[in-house]
């Protein structure tokens, strides 16, 4: 198709953009990314994966039926695997031990298993799960085989019947003494395993979890590790029914998978025993926390974090630079159509999504930092920051993956008709975003977890016992909200959210009390409360947020006009969220209503100020076109040629006249002839 005078315009817009950046995009790209190394090797190993026409997709995904779209998914994360093994610069690269899990859930993983990848489980939380749970004999046994695909894994918790309801689970795991070895057993069909990814046909092993029975006695869930398919014909065993749940929303080729046990033998020695053991005599050894037996989950709620984060990158980069080459309506009557990225509405979409990106970025560094210092204390046997860790990786899952799914869902409606495309690539990554609100902990029940450790400990605190870094802040101190009067500074809006925050939880605290004092049972008191809880819980995590988004830009190793946007989109993040939640600050007095006029004004000065910068902001993420996978986000902006290539690859293209036609339509029409 000939090139149009439409199709040279968005690319020229794209180019004035860019030449407005008010920063340097490399200093972004590298803070991002964690250092001037580290960009240079993630780009080194793009090139080498990009480059590779193994990772090529002879046709769309969605042209293709379950099963081959599944084999095409399976394919290239084999081929990723076995790059990985046999080429020693692309492990050098990546980093040789964990490295091939970086790969798989980097962006660059992520998009060349599109559909989902079927080993994704196996790296993500089979092999953790060894390691977390497993002794050091154990993790020689397995991680060896594990590491290079000899064995392939998956984590096999929920049920049909249960999956948030942890200790509800119906699989058994009974010792039998006199032969050394557990029996797995599915009692009744709401027992079955139910939804572990690379489950269906993926997976020859599982690290399954299980009621532990011995001597009579149920200890509660346990992990094992448990061979569910022949390692030479793959065939499920004897004892052991497998099969895939069918279609999802979306990830369609993690072949999610059931399972079910008829009185299945493993030998003692697979229960994983880093926590807990069973001794050959069938005596149970205690753990020192019944909740390190759920470690792998806190270690995937923090990787979530990151994985959406990536997931919004993609989708905000496509919204914007789409919003930057469409140009539609009049802004001024008779003069040409703007862009649409001049009209505030859309800037209002858009702009707080790339800010939000850098909260979510900020906040989960430090969990992660938080995730490296517990498990190491842990391991020397201290296990007084585990719930600490526990409330922070449920709560920013949850604020991360919903935030995230959101916005990805605003950027679709950003690009109008056209984000609702498959060639877009929005549908796949909503698709793929908002089942982060339901894997590893339903989000309202990690906002329920969060929302207990706030109220044990606004209970502590008015003990007189010293409350952990997170939420030292409902220690009673003298209230000092005058100050936020008449400041409006940064500092001063983060303290905003802090007396916000305190005082939501000391009038949930309050009313829970009352509650209980009039009689009713504290369970049903909690569940009373509980929207109000769980509403306590997310501006916790959002001022924990924005007090890692501001600390996270004031430390930056960064020049001054970088700083600049920065700061910007720090003081927006900040700015949206209050107004948008103005209740909370009005009602504890946390802001006044003028104070509230003044942030809708510095709002919309906030978005003029910002909007200049959009697309170069977005171009310093940095993420390839391959990795973007969009006809509306593509570097140089010709997307409407690029959406017509796209049409034409349709199947139902390749004929003028389908045989649908002669076989329906043409019967039906011409039946009255
Ligand atoms: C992601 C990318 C990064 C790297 C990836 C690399 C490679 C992969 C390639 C690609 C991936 C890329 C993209 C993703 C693609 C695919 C998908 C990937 C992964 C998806 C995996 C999804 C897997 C699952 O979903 S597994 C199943 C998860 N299930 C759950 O989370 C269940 C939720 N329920 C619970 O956790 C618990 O039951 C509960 C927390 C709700 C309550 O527990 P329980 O009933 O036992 O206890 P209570 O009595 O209520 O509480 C007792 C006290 O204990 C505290 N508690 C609970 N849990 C913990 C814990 N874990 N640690 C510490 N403390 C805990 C609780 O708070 C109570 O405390 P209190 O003091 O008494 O109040
Ligand atoms: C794409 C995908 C991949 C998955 N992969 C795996 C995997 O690899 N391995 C695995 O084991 N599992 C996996 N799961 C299962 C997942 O972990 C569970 O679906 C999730 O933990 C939620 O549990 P549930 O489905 O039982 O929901 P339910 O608990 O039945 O939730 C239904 C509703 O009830 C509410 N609810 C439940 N309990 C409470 C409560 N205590 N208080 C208030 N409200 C409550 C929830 O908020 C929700 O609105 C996967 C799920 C999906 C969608």
């Amino acid at each position: 198709m000939a090139k149009t005078s439409e199709n040279h315009q968005c690319m020229d817009d794209l180019k004035a953009e860019r030449e407005r950046c008010s920063f340097n995009k490399h200093e972004i790209t590298t803070l991002l990314d964690g250092g001037e190394d580290k960009t240079k090797q993630r780009r080194k190993i793009e090139k080498v994966f990009l480059s590779d026409p193994e990772f090529l997709d002879a046709t769309r995904p969605e042209y293709l039926s379950h099963e081959d779209r599944y084999a095409n998914e399976l394919r290239k994360a084999c081929h990723m695997i076995r790059k990985f093994n046999e080429d020693e610069e692309i492990q050098q690269l990546v980093g040789q031990m964990d490295g091939i899990r970086t790969l798989m859930g980097s962006g660059l993983g992520v998009a060349l298993t599109k559909d989902g990848n079927p080993l994704a489980l196996h790296f993500i939380m089979f092999m953790p799960s060894i390691m977390g749970q497993g002794t050091v004999e154990q993790q020689g046994e397995w991680m060896g085989r594990a590491w290079s695909g000899e064995i392939i894994g998956t984590y096999a918790q929920t049920e049909l019947g249960h999956g948030t309801f942890l200790r509800g689970l119906e699989t058994t795991a009974t010792y039998d003494p006199s032969t050394e070895e557990f029996v797995l057993h599915s009692p009744t069909i709401t027992s079955t395993k139910w939804w572990p990814g690379g489950l269906g046909k993926t997976a020859n092993y599982a690290v399954v979890m299980a009621q532990l029975y011995t001597r009579g006695r149920c200890h509660g869930p346990h992990p094992f590790i448990v061979q569910l398919r022949d390692e030479e014909t793959h065939q499920s065993l004897p004892g052991v029914t497998l099969g895939e749940i069918g279609p999802r929303l979306g990830m369609n080729t993690n072949d999610n998978g059931f399972l079910c046990f008829s009185h299945h033998r493993i030998p003692r020695t697979h229960l994983l025993m880093k926590h807990s053991q069973v001794l050959q005599d069938g005596t149970y050894v205690r753990p020192a926390n019944d909740k390190l037996a759920y470690g792998t989950m806190v270690f995937v709620r923090v990787a979530i974090c990151f994985d959406t984060y990536r997931q919004l990158q993609r989708a905000v980069t496509i919204a914007t630079r789409y919003s930057a080459i469409r140009r539609q309506s009049e802004l001024v009557p008779g003069q040409p159509e703007p862009q649409i990225l001049e009209y505030q509405t859309q800037q209002y979409k858009i702009l707080p999504l790339i800010a939000t990106v850098f909260g979510i970025h900020f906040a989960a560094q430090s969990v992660w930092q938080t995730y490296n210092d517990v498990t190491g204390s842990i391991h020397d046997g201290n296990l007084d920051l585990l719930p600490e860790l526990h409330t922070l990786s449920c709560g920013l899952k949850a604020l991360s993956s919903s935030d995230a799914a959101n916005g990805v869902e605003t950027c679709r409606l950003s690009c109008g008709g056209h984000g609702y495309l498959a060639s877009s690539n929005l549908p796949r990554i909503y698709t793929t975003t908002t089942a982060a609100i339901t894997y590893e902990g339903e989000n309202t029940v990690m906002w329920l977890q969060v929302a207990r450790y706030l109220i044990k400990s606004f209970r502590e605190a008015r003990q007189g016992h010293r409350l952990h870094h997170s939420v030292s802040y409902l220690t009673p101190r003298p209230a000092s909200t005058h100050a936020l009067q008449t400041n409006l500074s940064n500092a001063a809006l983060v303290e905003a959210f802090r007396v916000a925050v305190s005082h939501l939880v000391g009038e949930v605290a309050a009313r829970l009390q009352g509650q209980c004092d009039s009689g009713m049972v504290f369970e049903h008191a909690w569940n009373a409360c509980s929207v109000q809880l769980a509403r306590c819980a997310q501006v916790h995590i959002r001022y924990f947020t924005c007090e890692e988004f501001l600390s996270g830009v004031e430390k930056a190793e960064v020049s001054e006009a970088t700083r600049g946007v920065l700061m910007r989109l720090c003081r927006l993040y900040l700015v949206f969220h209050i107004i948008g939640n103005q209740g909370d600050f009005l009602r504890s007095g946390a802001l006044t209503p003028s104070d509230m006029t003044t942030l809708e004004e510095e709002l919309a000065t906030l978005l003029a100020a910002l909007r200049p910068d959009a697309v170069s902001l977005v171009d310093s993420f940095d993420i390839h076109d391959r990795i973007l996978d969009s006809t509306l986000g593509c570097w140089d902006g010709n997307v409407y040629e690029r959406m017509f290539e796209e049409a034409k690859k349709s199947p139902l293209n390749q004929k003028d006249v389908p045989d649908a036609y002669y076989k329906y339509l043409r019967p039906l029409m011409k039946a009255s002839l």
